[in-house]
Formats: structure tokens, C-alpha cells, sequence
């Protein structure tokens, strides 16, 4: 794995070069979708770093994902946000866009929101609808594209990790009951996402069969990220904005296309961000890292990195 850049000792080294030139000990790390970069805006006091100087880092290339990772405060909570994620069709390996998540881990992160742009499927989902998502059907892992394939390092977690739990219960919970609070209500969904590979939008027939499969909405993103999060013990919320709908129907004049999926983000970009906002305020953390004070502090669950 060493020779990949993706192995345990660089996540390692890359948190360390990063955790040394901030001294914000983030407990939250949020992921920002194509178009939802404008939450990484919203963090006071930041130390912003552009991938391209990060150790080990890939490079962000598709518009709409700014390629930078934040450091800073969201309401006083320490948080660190990836200003723009990395998707299996820009080429990388799937073990090398998951490493930022192992990369949170490291830097004491207890709990990660991510965000997404999907196309939807549930022909109950209208466009500029936010779905909490409860499931994943994760296709291109069925083909064995999973982020954890390869020799396993028990310092972040098991070999067979259990995912029947990945989106957690009572954050989901919590962002339908503060999205209503909001009076975002009308526009608050719950459903289960599908990632593919992409770049290719589905065809009709694609479309048809993800919604018979129980897939609600459609992406390219958020699973792998996931599965790499639960592996290591990090709770997950995970928020879909529907920014166009799928077509399912060859009568349609309709045509994926990525300026809708930007447009769209900037729509509903602001509640989205107050959603998140309100949600990071509101929820309890386990480790502690506001106070952060070294190493002995850093994360809590399956994964304890050695003293130094
Ligand atoms: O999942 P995010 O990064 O939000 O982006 C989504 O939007 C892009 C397509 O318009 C794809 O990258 C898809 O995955
Ligand atoms: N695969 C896929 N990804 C998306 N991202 C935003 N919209 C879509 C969509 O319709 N399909």
C-alpha cells in the first residue's frame, strides 16, 4: 500500500504536516458537494490550505469543487471542511479519493456531513429538494471498486466492517427535526443513494433500474467516503440536494447536465449551509476536540495512533 500514497504512515504524515500549521483541532469535518462549496465560506478564524501544497493529496479538476480544505469555526465548534471532494471518473484509485476521510481521523474528527449533488429518481422529489440520505446502494462496489479492498491496517479498523449502520440514526433524526424547525419542511426528504462511477449521466433504462432497485437519488460521490468513515469509526450525516431530476421517461425532452447541478446548488445554497450550520451547533461530540490539546486527545474509537 506504502508505495501508493495512500497507506496508513502517509495519512499520517499528511495530518501531521497539517495539525502543524493549525492550531484549530477540528471535531467535525464536513465534505462539500459540487456546487455546496460555500459552506467551507462560512467557518470563522481560517487557516486554508489548496490541495496542491497538502502532502499526499489529490488534485480537485472538475468545476465547482474549489480544491481547498478549510480549517475554522462554525459557531464556535472546531470544524475542518474539503472545499471540493474527488470522484472515481477523474482517474484517481478509490483508496486515494477516500483519504482525506482518513486523513479526519486523524486530525481528531469525530463526526462527518457530507454533502452531494444527485439526480432523483423518486418521482416525489422535486428539484431543490435536500434529501437526509438513510441507505446507499454503493454499484461500482458490487464490481469490487470498495475503498477498504486491499490489505486492511487494523489501526483504522476492522477487516469486515459492519454498514447496515453507516448513516447515523439520531443525526438523521436530528436534520429532519432542525430542517423542520427551519421551515424546511416542504422540501425535506429521507431516501437512499446510489453512487455509480460516472462521468457518463444514466441513460433511461439506467435510471429506471436504480429507482426498481430502491435508489432514490443518483450520484458519484458520498459512498466510498462513507464506507471509509464507518470503517474507522466516525459517525456520518450525509445530505443529497436534488438538482435535477433523473429522466425516466423517453417522451422527455430533459438532458442531464453539470451547469443545471451548479445552478441548482446555488439556489439552494444557503439553506443547505444554515442546516448544516444549525446541525453543528446543536449536536453533541464525543472527543472533545474544541479543547484540543495534543496527541493523546486525538480520536477516540477504533482508531488511537500510538504516542509520539
Ligand atoms: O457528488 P458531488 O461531488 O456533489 O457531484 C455530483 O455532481 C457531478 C455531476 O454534475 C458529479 O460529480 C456528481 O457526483
Ligand atoms: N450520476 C448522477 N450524478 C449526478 N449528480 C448530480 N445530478 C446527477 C445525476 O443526475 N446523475
Amino acid at each position: 500500500m506504502a508505495d501508493k500514497g495512500y497507506g496508513y504512515e502517509e495519512c499520517e504524515a499528511t495530518a501531521d504536516w497539517l495539525l502543524a500549521r493549525t492550531g484549530v483541532r477540528p471535531a467535525v469535518g464536513i465534505v462539500c458537494g459540487s456546487g455546496l462549496g460555500g459552506l467551507a465560506d462560512m467557518l470563522k478564524d481560517q487557516v486554508a490550505f489548496n490541495y496542491e501544497d497538502i502532502p499526499n493529496f489529490p488534485q480537485s479538476t472538475v468545476h465547482g469543487h474549489a480544491g481547498r480544505l478549510v480549517f475554522g469555526t462554525l459557531k464556535g465548534r472546531s470544524c475542518v471542511c474539503m472545499q471540493g471532494r474527488f470522484h472515481l471518473y477523474e482517474g484517481y484509485p478509490v483508496q486515494k479519493i477516500t483519504l482525506p476521510i482518513r486523513i479526519f481521523k486523524l486530525l481528531g474528527v469525530d463526526t462527518v456531513m457530507l454533502t452531494n449533488a444527485a439526480g432523483g429518481l423518486n418521482r416525489d422529489f422535486k428539484v431543490g429538494d435536500i434529501m437526509v440520505i438513510k441507505d446507499h446502494l454503493n454499484l461500482p462496489g458490487f464490481a469490487g471498486v470498495n475503498p477498504l479492498s486491499g490489505p486492511n491496517d487494523e489501526r483504522f479498523g476492522a477487516r469486515f466492517p459492519c454498514m447496515s449502520d453507516a448513516y447515523d440514526g439520531a443525526l438523521r433524526q436530528m436534520a429532519m427535526h432542525v430542517g423542520r424547525e427551519l421551515g424546511y419542511g416542504d422540501f425535506l426528504k429521507e431516501g437512499v443513494y446510489c453512487v455509480l462511477g460516472g462521468p457518463s449521466f444514466e441513460t433511461i433504462a439506467e435510471s429506471r433500474m436504480l429507482h426498481k432497485l430502491g435508489a432514490d437519488a443518483v450520484g458519484m460521490s458520498t459512498a466510498h467516503e462513507v464506507i471509509v468513515a464507518r470503517h474507522c469509526g466516525m459517525r456520518v450525516l450525509a445530505l443529497s440536494l436534488i438538482t435535477n431530476q433523473a429522466v425516466m421517461d423517453y417522451d422527455s425532452e430533459a438532458k442531464a447536465n453539470h451547469e443545471e447541478v451548479l445552478e441548482t446548488g446555488t439556489r439552494r445554497a444557503a439553506q443547505l449551509e444554515r442546516l448544516v450550520s444549525t446541525m453543528v451547533t446543536k449536536m453533541e461530540l464525543n472527543n472533545n476536540n474544541n479543547n484540543y490539546a495534543g496527541d493523546a486527545d486525538r480520536g477516540t474509537l477504533a482508531c488511537q495512533r500510538k504516542p509520539q
